[in-house]
């Protein structure tokens, strides 16, 4: 795909302090020139140790599960079940992913954040709205800020959805951005084939039916998010991402060769060592609910350093808005897939969602509060 730098956009001089909206705005090019970073930025040191320790978790080869090999299948579900009952945490290869379409993917991220910032400002996140381009969410939080910039749009595959991703950035961004539009259409709906090959594996190491969760999630909706963190002056005083449990279902994430995602794991903070070619999969809080507790929503965090740039695609796969999250009931007995008393209360995706987006913001007890602020709703409109 010919990567040819867009057509340069002009705009006028900007003042970064304050947006039109009110809301801070963040400016990563001006803010490294300073020596240290703004208040803002600066996490409280219980957050802050870097791993010492690599985490233990396996890369899943998925080549024979994709032939229909029933023993490699076998071995890999073996491996997944393992992982996700400990920390939620896998990485995979030979997952069908074009090399080639990952590398667009990824160099696009790089030409979408080298804009000057007011190219950028032009796709910006509306309030209350989650597509959108940010900067280190500036405008929904004033402490503990993420030093990251972050591009989310939505995708799902339906009819009348073969160009909802170009459509966007072309709506947003201008003609000139189809081609980058057109490679994360094309990511998205390699992510979404992944996603759900992956669901089956997920309901096999489960002992569930195999299509159970293929079937949940085949009119799956996914948030795709390109996340760009800037080399920082002070990298040991803050995040690129705060510790978080996806609140989504599963996150498949592409990573760059620089390092930097951590998960917590064995009572420690543990770095992810980037394999060449792996995506990373990792558990979020609405597959935890669908297993009743028995795959773990990983906790992971991103740090960033002095030197060096790093960039991360996030595609966060989620049920159909109004479909009720319930742990399936394994074939074999009437028992839920996790087994015991239910963990968490029913929900919807949309009611999980707008938690986070109006009520809390995602971190490491997202869905325990989500289930605190469901019942004590509930509680209150009963009397
Ligand atoms: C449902 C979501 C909220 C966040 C994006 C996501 O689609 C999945 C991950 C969530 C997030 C990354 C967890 C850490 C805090 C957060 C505010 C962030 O750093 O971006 C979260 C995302 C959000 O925009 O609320
Ligand atoms: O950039 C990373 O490695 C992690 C990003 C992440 O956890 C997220 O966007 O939810
Ligand atoms: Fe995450």
């Amino acid at each position: 795909m010919d990567l040819s730098p867009t057509s340069v956009l002009l705009c006028p001089p900007l003042d970064i302090s304050h947006s039109s909206a009110g809301g801070v705005i963040f400016d990563s090019s001006s803010l490294r020139q300073q020596t240290t970073i703004p208040k803002a930025f600066i996490w409280p040191s219980s957050d802050r140790p870097a791993a010492t320790e690599e985490l233990d978790a396996p890369v899943v080869d998925l080549g024979g599960f994709f032939h229909g090999d029933e023993e490699s299948t076998m071995r890999a579900a073996k491996l997944v079940a393992n992982a996700c009952e400990r920390h939620g945490f896998f990485q995979v290869v030979n997952h069908g992913v074009s090399e080639l379409l990952a590398r667009d993917a990824l160099d696009f991220t790089d030409e979408f954040f080298r804009l000057p910032l007011c190219d950028k400002l032009r796709a910006r996140r509306k309030p209350g709205g989650v597509w959108g381009y940010s900067g280190a969410h500036a405008d929904r939080f004033s402490s503990k800020l993420p030093w990251k910039e972050t591009l989310s749009f939505g995708y799902r595959e339906a009819a009348g959805s073969e160009r909802v991703v170009i459509d966007y950035f072309v709506s947003v961004l201008g003609e000139e951005f189809e081609r980058m539009g057109l490679a994360y259409q094309m990511y998205c709906e390699a992510m979404t084939g992944l996603s759900l090959a992956i669901m089956e594996l997920l309901a096999i190491s489960l002992g569930a039916d195999r299509m159970t969760y293929r079937e949940f999630f085949d009119d799956s909706r996914s948030i795709m998010r390109c996340n760009y963190y800037p080399p920082c002056q002070e990298p040991e005083m803050t995040l690129g991402t705060g510790p978080h449990c996806d609140p989504t279902a599963l996150t498949i994430l592409q990573q760059d060769h620089v390092g930097g995602l951590e998960v917590f794991s064995g009572r420690a903070w543990r770095y992810v060592r980037p394999v060449h070619n792996a995506l990373v999969v990792n558990i979020g809080d609405t597959f935890m609910a669908l297993s009743n507790g028995r795959y773990k929503s990983c906790l992971h965090r991103a740090v960033v350093n002095r030197h060096r740039e790093r960039r991360s695609l996030a595609f966060f796969v989620c049920p159909r808005e109004d479909k009720v999250i319930r742990p399936p009931p394994p074939p074999s007995s009437s028992e839920d897939v996790g087994g015991g008393p239910r963990l968490y209360p029913d929900f919807t995706w949309a009611q999980f969602m707008d938690f986070t987006q109006r009520h809390y913001r995602a971190d490491m007890r997202t869905l325990r509060s989500f289930a605190k602020w469901l019942e004590s709703s509930s509680s209150a409109t009963a009397t």
